[in-house]
């Protein structure tokens, strides 16, 4: 298959190795546009992986079957909206990120959209990118044009496995956005890794309660104690892990909030459910990014976001 992949950061140089090694034709596509995008993998195995592919070709992404997106879930729409005249009218387009709300944001759009999270773990070491831990990637369609394109779960299985197929997404993205609603900001609040916040059982049992609250009213099957017993099962497995979002603090860069807490906190909104407690956590976190932005911008550096 012909497949351009839209952000080479770490998600991005995993996919594009694994697609290239299973025999896929591959270009990444850049921010600011190069003719090359390198990729510099340390596989699972250890293995280094050096490889340049072409990048921001508009040749090849006319040409291309699949629009694989791994951006941060902020810098989605407007990506993909940039591209989406060179596009195919029938080249699928699979969002991979974590957090919700891109799909409403990309309504217009005439291409099959498809969503996707996964629980593999890829990061950045200076230049290299380190494939940290094995996972599983779930897809399914996020607009009805693309509920016939389950075959691509079997490609994408071959290259970079396990990858899963959901006719119905919203269960698996509501359970993921739960346990990103409570470890994303808690480990910001408490700049600690996921595994250190065991003892604040307390209040992940209100942010939990009100969450649960809000995916019932989305028809969402589930409970305060279900998702309880969720987010402990990924805090205990990804114990060792510091969440994406402490890591955008701590390097100061806009996290995905909006996406996670924020989309919970729309839905909410719409239903008529109150949320304090994650509404704290929101604003806590706002906070955060407020003040190093403004921070930046007092030191006569141009802002990152606005
Ligand atoms: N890494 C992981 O292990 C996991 C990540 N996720 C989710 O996957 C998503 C991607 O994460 P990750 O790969 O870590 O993020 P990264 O920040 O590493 O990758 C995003 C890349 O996209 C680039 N980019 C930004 N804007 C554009 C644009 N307009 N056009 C082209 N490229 C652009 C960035 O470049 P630049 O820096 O130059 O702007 C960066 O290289 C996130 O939602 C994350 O939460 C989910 C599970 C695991
Ligand atoms: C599941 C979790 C919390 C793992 O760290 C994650 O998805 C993240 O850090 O964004």
């Amino acid at each position: 298959m012909k497949i351009t992949v839209l952000g080479c950061g770490a998600l991005g140089q995993i996919w594009l190795s694994a697609l290239d090694q299973q025999g896929h034709e591959v270009q990444g596509w850049l921010r600011v546009p190069q003719p090359y995008c390198s990729v510099n993998v340390i596989d699972l195995n250890g293995q280094v992986i050096n490889k340049t592919y072409i990048a921001n070709d508009p040749l090849f992404l006319a040409e291309s079957e699949l629009l694989l997106v791994t951006l941060k879930a902020w810098q989605v729409s407007e990506a993909v909206r940039n591209l989406q005249t060179l596009l195919r009218p029938h080249c699928p387009i699979l969002l991979l990120h974590n957090g919700m709300g891109t799909i409403d944001e990309l309504k217009s759009l005439t291409q099959p959209i498809l969503q996707g999270i996964t629980t593999h773990a890829a990061k950045r070491d200076g230049t290299v990118i380190i494939h940290v831990a094995n996972g599983v990637t779930h897809i399914g369609p996020g607009t009805p044009e693309s509920a016939s394109l389950s075959e691509l779960a079997d490609t994408l299985h071959h290259a970079l496995p396990d990858v899963a197929w959901h006719n119905h997404m919203a269960s698996t993205s509501w359970q993921k956005l739960a346990v990103n609603c409570v470890i994303n900001p808690l480990t910001v609040i408490y700049d600690c890794r996921n595994g250190d916040l065991l003892p604040y059982r307390d209040e992940i049992s209100r942010l939990c309660d009100e969450i649960a609250t809000v995916m019932e009213r989305e028809g969402q099957h589930t409970s305060r104690d279900s998702l309880m017993d969720y987010v402990f099962a990924i805090i205990d497995s990804t114990a060792a892990n510091t969440s994406s979002m402490l890591q955008d603090i701590r390097s100061q860069r806009r996290t995905e909030i909006e996406y996670i807490t924020g989309y919970l906190l729309r839905r909410a909104r719409a239903q008529g459910i109150a949320t304090p407690e994650n509404s704290r956590l929101y604003e806590l976190v706002k906070r955060k990014e407020q003040d190093y932005e403004r921070e930046r911008i007092g030191a006569g550096l141009p802002g990152t976001w606005n």
